[in-house]
């Protein structure tokens, strides 16, 4: 000490079970909250919640007592389970009763715990706590897997009662799927646990929410720790299938004296006639399917742990969509592994219907057909049926998009979430009460062609505020500024220039309340005037017409008015609606007049925003200044930003260090419409990123973390889509020189093929074109391998041998399009590799000579030069092709084939044995008995052969 600790390393110091310490600190409300009992706890955090729980502790010496022995137990019952389970004698319910009844004093969660081997063996759910908390310690990656999903697929229909599968095999090594895990198991236990208070109450047993196995005769235990093991194994497998069976005998129930215990959510114990509890789930409209290879509830409060987990899902920095892709993919994968677990311990499928609240299915934007089936509890099949019905050819493996995998699942009476992280979600779109706005100043950009006074007009106006000759009121470049006019402030963004605004636009930001249009007098409409009309009609933004230069001696604002017109801009004297005001920049004429109009648009407008709340906004510009750092200049447009605020935007984040307003001087806060000079961030963010304020620096840290995964992966998919998107995409690439290898991933199920495949491939290619492989590795293609093709310079294909990619695999490959190709047959994959190759190498160039023509006589015509009268000697003259002319032996001049008539007429070719007229492009120095050959050019694909 001090020191850290992680919850689970506390709860064996206090003696107290780790999922019930993980419920008790977020119960008691201490300023923290666990997330499971993997988090790491804080020294002061530890002391908390010693504090907290004193009395606690009194429990542990009981709880330690009986945990140890019924691990004891436990333990030993599990080693004969795999063996033996099928020689063990039937008799099971009451040594199971017995077993679990032995646990005297058991506090709340073991009780619960017990509670649920009441109905489904305590053997195998001990034993996935205890493996699953060992591997989470050891193992950092989940054992690689040559998982097909047609396996998943025949696991979940052959369902045979298999205790022999230990839970460790399945890469449930992450903490996030032992978390989930333990969610579940929780919702099992609850779930299992209130017929087993029903069969009680039948039993006339008393309060049965309360007392845990305190009943529990030591005779029992010791029979439970009899040598019998194989028949306390085969107990558990047949109380399983006692419960589902309908037909299967029913040894009777054991009552037992009314439990008690002063302690709350501890539930009776005893044993459960099979009838009994099909009776009561029957009542409760439910079915009962043993199955989930879920763990032993952790306590009488993992019911409200886990919603109160679910609850804090919710939270901002929370929430699922905080967390990690490598934590999604535990958790796939513990999911993938229960799923495989419950099939092998059923004997038959029962259609079980999920409660109101789990018939929700959370995906990430994309879910594949066997993922998708899997979160119904439905076989992929019926999942493609559905698809293939409504016109989509589908496999376990193909990827849905949210729409369709929310029209499918809609089908199976399920709902999808996109929970995929989008940081939009943190922008609050909510507007503000009426009551709690305020007028705010009009933000305003000016736009028009080039050279027609944009700049200029922005500096009359900066030079007309009443602000501009005060003391101090130096004005600085901040891409922003604001100016104070007779009828109020007024925000200008000086970002001149279509490209800036529409960079805003770009990513959905709207920070533009109104557009002056600038069109010089003596010049009148020109292209980006009308693409300056055209973005802002497209941002939805007013115009307001400033006709410039009216000082110039050509000036003719009338028929500027009138081309605008087209445009749909026409002056309220003309009846129309749009302002137009006549200005001179460079004489400063009338910019009141522009100031005024902008004042009148923006009170048309009712601009209001509430000032007293958090900030949001978005970024104007930002660079990085040698000395103060990245420096960003922000507009405020709902809220205060004041300093010291967490700020986030897109990638970077930071506490807001030095705040300066457009005229340099230091400022602690900026209201809405005001542009403000920040440093302080962790980064430049671009122009156009929204900007917004988080209380946590932590909430902001992983916020950001996860913009900046997001933002990578999108570039790597489009990347890797533009170079990867297929293996047509890979010749065109070579095609354009941009690749001379053909990098692979290969992954196989042995080393020995692995080898001996990379080898076979090293032999391809040739001087022009080869293969590299970037990475090998025995076993199923994963997420990272697809990542690792994804992000490779120039693409690169998987090739897998005798081995596929997990769902994720496919997923991410469907999404950043890297080719993923698999084989059984090593030469099959050598062929389609130098295919690959082939298709690679550039293609040979033949000639074709198409025919000759020999000169009989030559004259001249005005603008096409030498013509020549041939005569067809073989094959056919075309007009354009190509066409050399030889002199005996060599030729005299290559070019091609111009003008072509047969008497006066154009032709498009000429054939053996007839005469025409030619000439050779760009070449008049023809003679009688040269001859003309004339060829094209073909491409052949070229082959190493
Ligand atoms: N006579 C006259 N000249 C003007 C007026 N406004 C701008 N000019 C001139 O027009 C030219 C272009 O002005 P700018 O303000 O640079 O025009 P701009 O639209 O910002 O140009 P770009 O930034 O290149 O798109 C300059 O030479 C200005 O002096 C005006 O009202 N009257």
């Amino acid at each position: 000490m001090p020191k850290q600790q992680r919850v689970y390393e506390l709860a064996q110091e206090l003696e107290i079970n780790k999922q019930e310490l993980v419920s008790k600190i977020n119960e008691l409300d201490l300023g923290f909250s666990v997330n499971n009992y993997m988090t790491v706890l804080n020294p002061p955090e530890i002391d908390s919640i010693k504090a907290a729980l004193g009395g606690t502790k009194t429990e542990a010496p009981k709880k330690k007592a009986t945990k140890s022995s019924k691990k004891k137990s436990s333990k030993k019952a599990e080693a004969p389970v795999e063996d033996k389970v099928e020689a063990a004698p039937a008799a099971p319910v009451v040594r199971r009763r017995r077993k679990t009844a032995t646990e005297e004093d058991e506090a709340t969660e073991e009780s619960t715990e017990t509670e649920v081997e009441v109905v489904r063996p305590t053997v195998r759910r001990r034993r996935k706590v205890e493996t699953a908390d060992e591997v989470e310690e050891s193992a950092e990656e989940p054992a690689i897997e040559a998982e097909q999903p047609e396996e998943v697929e025949e696991a979940e229909a052959v369902e045979e009662p298999a205790a022999e599968e230990p839970v460790a095999e399945e890469p449930v090594a992450e903490e996030v799927a032992v978390e989930e895990a333990a969610e579940e198991e929780a919702e099992v236990s609850q779930e299992v646990s209130e017929p087993v208070e029903e069969v009680e109450e039948a039993a006339a047993a008393a309060p049965a929410e309360e007392e845990p196995a305190k009943e529990a005769p030591a005779p029992e235990e010791k029979a439970a720790e009899e040598p019998a093991e194989e028949a306390k194994s085969e107990a558990g497998e047949k109380v399983a299938e006692t419960v589902e069976t309908p037909a299967a005998p029913v040894a009777p129930p054991i009552r037992r004296p009314p439990p008690r215990s002063p302690k709350g959510g501890a539930k009776v114990l005893g044993r459960i006639s099979e009838s009994v509890l099909k009776d009561r789930l029957a009542a409760e409209n439910k079915d009962f399917t043993p199955g989930p290879s879920r763990r032993p509830s952790a306590g009488g409060g993992t019911r409200s742990s886990s919603s109160r987990r679910r609850g804090r899902t919710k939270r901002v920095v929370e929430g699922s969509d905080l967390y990690g892709p490598k934590s999604r993919r535990s958790r796939r994968g513990g999911s993938r592994g229960r799923s495989r677990g419950r099939a092998k311990k059923t004997q038959k499928t029962e259609i079980t219907q999920a409660a109101e609240h789990k018939r929700v299915i959370r995906i990430e934007d994309v879910i594949s057909v066997g993922d998708l089936a899997h979160s119904m509890g439905i076989k992929a099949a019926q999942v493609a049926m559905k698809l293939i019905e409504s016109g989509m050819m589908a496999t376990v493996n193909t990827t849905l998009d949210f729409e369709t995998a929310a029209l499918i699942a809609d089908e199976f009476d399920y709902t999808v979430e996109n929970v995929a992280f989008d940081i939009a979600n943190f922008y609050d779109t909510t507007p503000d009460e009426e009551e709690s706005m305020e007028r705010r100043a009009p933000v305003v950009t000016v736009m028009g062609h080039v050279d027609h006074g944009k700049t200029s007009l922005l500096d009359a106006v900066r030079a007309s505020s009443v602000t501009s000759g005060e003391a101090g009121g130096i004005t600085q470049h901040i891409g922003a500024y604001m100016v104070e006019t007779s009828a109020g402030m007024v925000t200008f963004l000086d970002t001149p220039g279509h490209e800036a605004f529409t960079a805003l636009r770009a990513r959905g930001a709207k920070a533009t309340d109104i557009v002056v249009l600038v069109v010089a007098a003596d010049d009148g409409v020109m292209p980006q005037t009308v693409e300056a009309i055209n973005h802002a009609r497209a941002a939805e933004v007013p115009i307001i017409v400033a006709i410039n230069k009216i000082d110039k001696p050509g000036a003719n604002p009338d028929r500027v008015k009138t081309a605008l017109t087209e445009y749909n801009l026409i002056p309220e004297e003309w009846g129309g609606s749009t302002l137009f005001v006549e200005v001179s920049a460079l004489e400063k004429l009338n910019i009141d007049g522009l100031l005024e109009a902008i004042s009148l648009q923006a009170e048309l407008q009712e601009l209001k925003a509430r000032a007293d709340r958090d900030a949001q906004g978005i970024v104007i510009e930002a660079e990085l200044d040698i000395g103060r750092g990245p420096v960003a200049t922000v507009l405020v447009q709902r809220g205060t930003l004041n300093r010291g605020d967490i700020l986030v935007s897109g990638r970077y984040y930071g506490r807001v260090r030095t705040m300066h307003n457009d005229r340099a001087q230091t400022i602690d806060k900026a209201g809405p419409s005001q542009p403000v000079e920040i440093t302080g961030l962790s980064g430049i963010p671009e122009a156009g990123e929204p900007f917004f304020v988080v209380t946590e620096e932590r909430d902001a840290k992983r916020i950001t973390e996860n913009v900046a995964d997001q933002r990578r992966k999108e570039v790597m998919a489009s990347r890797a889509k533009e170079s990867a998107g297929s293996l047509e995409d890979l010749s065109a690439m070579i095609a354009r020189g941009e690749m001379k290898t053909l990098k692979i991933i290969l992954k196989g199920d042995v080393q020995g093929s692995v080898e001996a495949i990379k080898e076979a491939f090293g032999k391809l290619g040739n001087d022009e074109v080869r293969t590299k492989i970037i990475h090998t590795g025995v076993g199923g293609i994963t997420e990272n391998d697809v990542n690792l093709a994804a992000s490779s310079d120039a693409g690169a294909v998987i090739v897998g041998f005798n081995v596929r990619p997990d769902n994720r695999a496919a997923e991410v490959a469907e999404k950043y399009g890297v080719q993923i190709l698999t084989h059984s047959i090593i030469y099959d994959a050598i062929e389609q590799v130098r295919g690959i190759l082939e298709g690679l190498l550039s293609p040979i160039v033949q000639e074709k000579v198409l025919g000759h023509a020999e000169v009989r006589e030559t004259f001249s015509a005005p603008k096409i030069g030498t013509i020549a009268g041939v005569y067809v000697t073989d094959g056919i003259v075309r007009r354009n092709a190509k066409a050399r002319l030889l002199r005996g032996e060599r030729v005299i001049y290559e070019s091609t084939v111009g003008s072509l008539r047969r008497f006066k007429d154009d032709a498009k070719e000429v054939k053996t044995g007839f005469e025409c007229g030619l000439s050779i492009e760009n070449y008049n120095d023809i003679k009688v008995g040269d001859v003309v050959e004339v060829f094209e050019l073909e491409e052949v694909k070229a082959t190493f052969d």
